[in-house]
């Protein structure tokens, strides 16, 4: 069986511009697999910006980004799905599926293809879905609406919308707000499981501790990297 490509993400030469505002300026950086990745810098610095653009969700002005795997993007603050009527085991579950080209991980034909969703097929995603939740802390919360989760519940229900798939990349974006000390230190430990059974995973932080606690550390400061440390 020929072997997986290991996971890339590398941008060359981003910029990027919000209304015609430069905030992204000439930023090249190579993610390696393996290693969580802390991305740091001032308020306003491009942080939450070159996260979309590795993650695809916004076209770089000028440059290139090269994606090679299954990436998912939690966002900071995710507001508009609370309203909705779904609960937190539906928000893990829209994880599993984010893709329209492909079911989850491990579901997948041997060409790629989308199986049907049988009987098997479906009891993975669920016992995928019961263990991401487990590891957040949220099993036990999972029938919960979500629009009745305090924000620190939320945040921990679409960390483990990110990881039910066991992502190739795993972009977060501040995934730690709102979060208690038990829930932030679980948070981390998930976080440095997931770069240890080899994914790339990048984390917008401005706690010391994450800092501290990341492989390596990008930094950001008016749209340009200043270093990549360590
Ligand atoms: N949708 C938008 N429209 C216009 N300008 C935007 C938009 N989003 C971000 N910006 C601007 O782009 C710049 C970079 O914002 P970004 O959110 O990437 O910074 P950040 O480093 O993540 O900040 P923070 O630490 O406060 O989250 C800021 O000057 C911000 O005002």
């Amino acid at each position: 069986m020929a072997s997986m490509p290991s996971p890339t993400l590398a941008a060359t030469g981003i910029s990027f511009a919000h209304s015609g505002a430069d905030v992204l300026h000439d930023v090249t950086v190579r993610l390696r697999p393996g290693e969580l990745t802390a991305l740091a810098g001032p308020n306003g610095s491009g942080k939450s910006t070159l996260l979309e653009v590795l993650a695809g969700a916004l076209p770089p002005r000028r440059g290139t980004v090269r994606r090679v795997g299954d990436a998912a993007l939690v966002v900071q603050r995710p507001s508009a799905p609370a309203t909705l009527p779904v609960t937190a085991r539906d928000v893990a579950v829209m994880g599993a599926w984010r893709r329209s080209s492909a079911g989850p991980r491990g579901a997948r034909g041997s060409a790629g293809r989308r199986p049907r969703a049988g009987r098997s097929s479906r009891a993975a995603t669920r016992g995928a879905v019961d263990a991401a939740l487990d590891r957040v802390g949220m099993l036990d919360q999972a029938a919960r609406p979500l629009a009745e989760l305090s924000g620190g519940q939320r945040q921990r229900v679409f960390l483990a919308q990110g990881i039910v798939r066991s992502p190739d990349i795993l972009l977060l974006d501040e995934p730690a707000a709102g979060l208690d000390e038990h829930s932030t230190a679980r948070m981390h430990a998930i976080l440095a499981e997931e770069a240890a059974r080899g994914a790339i995973v990048v984390c917008v932080t401005h706690d010391g501790a994450a800092i501290a606690a990341a492989d390596r550390t990008i930094r950001l400061a008016g749209g340009r990297l200043l270093a990549a440390e360590r």
